[in-house]
């Protein structure tokens, strides 16, 4: 039996989901010859690690412990006294993290980060130098600057990643691109919650309803106004755009807001926009779609990236185009190349949720087996 080591950063929404997916999935994996053996989980503020990470493993019913303890909002520190695993809390955390990652040269330990953090990227390059494969469903460590995206990428082979929850879309591209056919054009609907939030506003449901809807059913992130800001969108895009070779960054981007800068992180807090500032958009972006509607079309995010431009905004477009006909918390890319060229390659499903992201993650934790004997 192949054993995959595997560290967790980020016991949320998906990470949780995906730790019940390994549990759920065992006999699958024991048929396939392959078992994930789980070193450690960590979340922002503590780590519960094994005592051996060469040889031990977190087990079954300690991971579902991890699920229930943090779906219930509380530390993961309360598991100091199960006698199964060591915990850390602090500044120790990143300590013993990077000590973890060490060890991945000689294990082929893969650090799969579910977290919603743009810090991890110092550890996750460090651990990368050590020879350990990274897992991410965290877009903001390849949406850094330049440096730092090169270094983290530097091993293609011991890197998997998504844009569009657990649509095959990196592993769809890296096949075009590693063939030598240059690929001119991607244009999609990439942001599950934004197409969650125009399809049921043009269904009648006000705004405001549907944001707060679209955040219980895990679609958002944990900020909403990281969708509707359309800088969420605006990662994946970036993070299309770097793997065709564009070396930007997300200021060079234009990006379109669905909320004003006076609702913005910075400035008000996040209950305060959920409870007293989406509804004071729900006119405007009801107006809007009727606007289309009338025109014959409907309103959709759009990320567009080809030669000269890499954008994301709302575009008014044809009820029965691709991007038109789009239900839900569904995406949609089209990727034109040479051989791609009339006819697009079209990759549409589901685009959000905690399941299918898991899901995801975990298909790509699986795929890097190959690489250890
Ligand atoms: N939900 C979806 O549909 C999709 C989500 N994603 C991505 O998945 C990621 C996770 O999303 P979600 O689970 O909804 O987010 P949550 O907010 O539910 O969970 C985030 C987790 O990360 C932890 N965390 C925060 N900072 C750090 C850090 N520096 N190191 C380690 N852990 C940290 C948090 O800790 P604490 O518990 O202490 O707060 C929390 O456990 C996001 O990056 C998101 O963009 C990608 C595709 C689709
Ligand atoms: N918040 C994101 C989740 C996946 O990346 C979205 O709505 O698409």
């Amino acid at each position: 039996m192949k054993n995959l080591p595997v560290f967790l950063m980020g016991s949320g929404g998906v990470g949780r989901q995906l730790l019940q997916h390994i549990v759920s999935c065992r006999s699958l994996h024991a048929k396939q010859g392959v078992h994930l053996r789980v070193v450690g989980v960590c979340d922002s503020k503590s780590l519960v690690v094994v005592a051996d990470v060469l040889t031990a493993e977190l087990d079954d019913s300690f991971l579902l412990e991890v699920c229930r303890v943090k779906s219930n909002g509380s530390s993961l520190q309360t598991l100091a006294n199960s006698g199964v695993c060591q915990v850390f809390s602090g500044p120790e955390v990143i300590r013993k993290v990077i000590d973890i990652g060490r060890l991945g040269k000689s294990t082929g330990l893969a650090f799969v980060d579910c977290s919603a953090s743009a810090e991890t990227i110092g550890v996750l390059n460090q651990v990368v130098d050590f020879g350990c494969c990274v897992v991410l469903a965290n877009k903001k460590p390849l949406t850094v600057q330049m440096e730092d995206y090169d270094k983290l990428v530097s091993h293609p082979r011991r890197l998997r990643h998504a844009v569009g929850a657990g649509l095959p879309v990196i592993a769809s591209l890296n096949r075009i691109i590693s063939s030598g056919d240059p690929v001119n054009r991607d244009i999609g609907s990439l942001s599950g919650t934004l197409g969650y939030v125009m399809s049921e506003v043009e269904d009648g449901t006000p705004f405001s309803q549907v944001v707060n809807a679209a955040k219980s059913h895990g679609y958002t992130e944990p900020d909403p106004r990281d969708d509707l800001g359309g800088m969420d969108v605006a990662r994946k895009a970036l993070i299309l755009a770097r793997l065709l070779g564009r070396r930007l960054n997300l200021d060079n981007m234009k990006i379109e807001s669905l909320y004003p800068e006076e609702m913005g992180p910075d400035v008000m807090p996040l209950e305060d926009f959920l409870v007293n500032g989406l509804p004071l958009l729900d006119q405007k972006i009801e107006d809007r779609i009727k606007q289309a509607s009338a025109n014959g079309n409907v309103l959709r995010y759009v990320c567009l990236i080809d030669d000269a431009r890499c954008e994301v905004g709302i575009q008014e477009v044809p009820k029965d185009s691709a991007l038109g006909r789009l239900r839900g918390s569904d995406n949609v890319v089209e990727i034109y190349s040479r051989c791609y060229e009339k006819q697009p390659l079209v990759i549409q499903g589901a685009g959000a949720g905690n399941d299918t992201t898991a899901a995801g993650v975990l298909a790509d934790i699986l795929d890097i087996q190959d690489l250890f004997p």
